[in-house]
């Protein structure tokens, strides 16, 4: 492959990963109305606990740096917990 096939490569990626944002943002938006109105709180550090534990594993079985991904986790957890503050 060329340097621009590979980047074409690259680009699809990137719209993929968004879209999985998008879809795991959209579900995190139902998990807050299940929470609300079941009367729970929006955080729940055991679950955050679990997700970045997750992420770790992830990332060890596909070999790429397990900080980076917790830290992108990290982002996206705090994104779904801002959005869920603010619907409520
Ligand atoms: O699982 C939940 O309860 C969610 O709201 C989703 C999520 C996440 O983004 O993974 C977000 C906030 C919570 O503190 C825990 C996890």
């Amino acid at each position: 492959m060329n340097l621009d096939e590979l980047r074409e490569e690259i680009e699809t990626i990137d719209r993929e990963i968004v879209e999985h944002i998008a879809q795991r943002t959209y579900v995190a938006e139902t998990i807050a109305n299940v929470k609300r109105d079941q009367g729970l709180p929006t955080t729940d550090e055991s679950q955050e606990q679990r997700v970045m534990d997750r992420a770790g594993e992830n990332a060890q079985r596909f070999d790429v740096d397990d900080n980076l991904v917790k830290a992108m986790f990290r982002l996206l957890i705090e994104l779904n917990k801002v959005e869920q503050r603010e619907s409520r």
